[in-house]
């Protein structure tokens, strides 16, 4: 019943979406004009100043959403941005600066500075450091007013701060009102846009792996403190409309229990969520927030909100929009029993593979000697396979090659360019790669999990993302174009749309395919991708590694199953404990004699007692 409701609803919302990917917006903009319209409609001055503190709630949420619901950084550094924001409204007011436009603008600036700095404290110490900073800084708010003296008015706080003014006009009450909607509802837009473009698709592959991150050339730390410093723009912002609400700020404002509020009001609303930051200001200031008798309970009413928050709502009161939403477009495309289509011979545009040289690596961890002055190269469309037993070194191998680790000796360099342990750089080479448990992030469909291996194609300013300006559109022109190619050499376009979450093993393994194809890479890196699949799709993942080398590419392939490595492979390196012990074809190899006693014998009785990997599972 649901199911035939569902595909008669979904499967116009499905096209609109697709075609547009408009509906959410043109919903916010609905909405953000009906409340505009409001106070013409008869709502009294209580109502819009309830209306204007759940704005300014709203948008120091929206922050947090920012840095933690898609970065993953847990900081409520967002109180103190929103303090230096209303603080220098106030200051300039003093000053006899009041023109909105310039208040904004300096409050903007300034939050992003802070942002910067106590982000920059916070992130190079790590771990959980950049929480603990923001708390501190928190409970430094008094201090440093109190220390400011009369200019910030001291722990009394700052009364009469003048209107802001427009034109040289001092806003009257409707139009504060309308100021308060325009700046919301623009934020919100810029974060839409940010959110829903490569810079969002980085921030929560970073929050989900940073190893996968840094393999697609995301920087770690510098994208960590964007999403940091640019949570405080509008919590900057929202300082700004506080201080003018009452004219008035002090420092008992902007204390710990604020945090709580913004925590559980981001948590209740769905910090992964561009419009949830609204639902979760509005449920705290409409409840506990204005209600006198809270004032005793506050801490605990906060606590009981963050729990229903976190523990009932998997992903917020937004989370229960998505998940409906999901469920219309999924039984209207049938994506629950959509498996991967057979791709009689995959088509992959021609690759500019590369020379890969790996020249005297040496790798230790610690005192272990990982990999003890390793020496091999790969030459462009060539299949490369690297096996040995486990715990050979591989992956160790694979890991500096593309970047993730500094070699103790040694270089990697492609075509002659040296690029030790910077993955940027590898990435920016052309170096693709998969892993042996695939790294997927589940937040993500299966379109943007494949676009999201050509976050360095292109450059694009923020200012052009965020305006959609025309190099930004033809570079995500060109990401829909080769991720959905990627997907159709794979056999997976009929998913594109899926969550990433929900895909089997080996669709995520032709996944992961993709994402790599998509880079149109130099050198494909595959880490045991045969691994867990079954006969069909080992015959089509070998298909694929086949089409990526005809293509051009550099392929080198890790693997245990040797059957496939016999048929696929143009040359075999076998590395034990660390050191090349052989290398040639495969017929060599399998008759080289300490090859068989140290690992060829061992594989293929382990071959016999796995279900996973059967001798002749994959045609000629
Ligand atoms: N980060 C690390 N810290 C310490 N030791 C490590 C680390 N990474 C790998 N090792 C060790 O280095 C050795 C080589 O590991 P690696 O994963 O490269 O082997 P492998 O040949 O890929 O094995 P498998 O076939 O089981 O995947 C192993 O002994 C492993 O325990």
């Amino acid at each position: 019943m649901f199911d035939s409701i569902a595909r008669m609803i979904g499967r116009p919302l499905l096209a609109v979406n697709r075609r547009w990917n408009v509906l959410g917006p043109v919903l916010a903009l609905l909405l953000a004009a009906f409340v505009a319209a409001l106070p013409w409609l008869g709502l009294d001055i209580g109502w819009q100043r309830q209306i204007i503190l759940i704005a300014v709630l709203a948008l120091v949420v929206s922050g947090l959403n920012l840095s933690f619901g898609y970065a993953g950084e847990l900081a409520l550094g967002q109180v103190f941005m929103y303090a230096a924001g209303a603080y220098t409204a106030g200051w300039l007011g003093k000053q006899g600066v009041t023109n909105i436009v310039v208040v904004l603008v300096v409050a903007i600036v300034a939050a992003l500075l802070l942002g910067v700095i106590t982000g920059a404290a916070g992130l190079r110490l790590g771990g959980w450091m950049l929480a603990l900073t923001s708390l501190f800084f928190i409970t430094l708010i008094p201090r440093v007013v109190n220390l400011m003296g009369d200019e910030l008015g001291g722990f009394a706080g700052m009364a009469g701060i003048s209107r802001p003014t427009l034109f040289g006009e001092p806003m009257k009450n409707t139009a504060f009102y309308l100021l308060v909607i325009i700046c919301s509802a623009l934020w919100i837009a810029v974060m839409r846009n940010l959110v829903k473009s490569r810079e969002g698709t980085a921030f929560l592959v970073l929050k989900e792996s940073p190893v996968l991150a840094r393999t697609l050339g995301v920087s770690v730390y510098r994208t960590k403190l964007r999403a940091y410093a640019l949570g405080g723009v509008p919590a900057g912002i929202a300082g700004v409309l506080y201080a003018y609400l009452d004219g008035y700020v002090s420092p008992g404002a902007f204390t710990f229990e604020l945090g709580l509020i913004v925590l559980a009001a981001g948590i209740l609303g769905g910090v992964l969520s561009i419009y949830g930051a609204i639902l979760g200001a509005a449920v705290l200031q409409l409840g506990p927030a204005r209600l006198s008798v809270f004032d005793t309970y506050a801490e605990v009413a906060y606590g009981v909100l963050l729990i229903v928050g976190g523990v009932l709502l998997s992903m917020g009161i937004a989370g229960i929009g998505h998940r409906f939403m999901n469920r219309l477009l999924a039984a209207a495309r049938h994506d629950a029993d959509a498996a991967p289509e057979a791709v009689a011979k995959p088509e992959f545009a021609a690759l500019n593979g590369k020379q890969l040289e790996v020249s005297g690596v040496v790798v230790r961890f610690g005192g272990f000697t990982a990999l003890d002055g390793v020496s091999m190269q790969a030459k462009p469309g060539e299949i490369t396979a690297l096996i040995g037993p486990n715990g050979s070194g591989k992956t160790t191998l694979l890991n500096a090659i593309s970047g993730l680790i500094v070699p103790k000796d040694g270089e990697v360099s492609l075509d002659g360019t040296v690029f030790n342990g910077d993955p940027k750089l590898a990435a920016g080479s052309g170096i693709a790669r998969t892993f042996q448990t695939p790294l997927i992030p589940s937040t993500l469909t299966v379109h943007e999990v494949a676009a999201s291996g050509r976050l360095l194609r292109g450059k694009t300013t923020f200012v052009e993302t965020v305006l959609r300006l025309p190099r930004y559109r033809r570079a995500r022109i060109a990401d829909r174009i080769a991720a959905g190619d990627a997907l159709a050499a794979v056999g997976i376009s009929s998913l594109a749309d899926a969550q990433a979450s929900t895909l089997p093993l080996g669709t995520r393994r032709l996944l992961e395919f993709a994402r790599a194809i998509a880079n149109e890479p130099s050198v494909l890196l595959l880490d045991e991708v045969a691994s867990g699949l079954d006969e069909n799709e080992l015959k089509e993942l070998a298909a694929l590694i086949r089409g990526a080398r005809d293509a051009g590419a550099t392929v080198v392939l890790v693997e245990h199953n040797f059957e496939l490595v016999r048929q696929i492979s143009d040359h075999v390196v076998v590395l034990a404990e660390g050191k090349i012990i052989a290398q040639g074809d495969a017929g060599t190899i399998a008759s080289d004699e300490r090859v068989v006693n140290l690992y060829l014998g061992a594989d293929i009785m382990h071959a016999h007692s796995r279900d996973d990997v059967a001798e002749g599972a994959v045609a000629p």
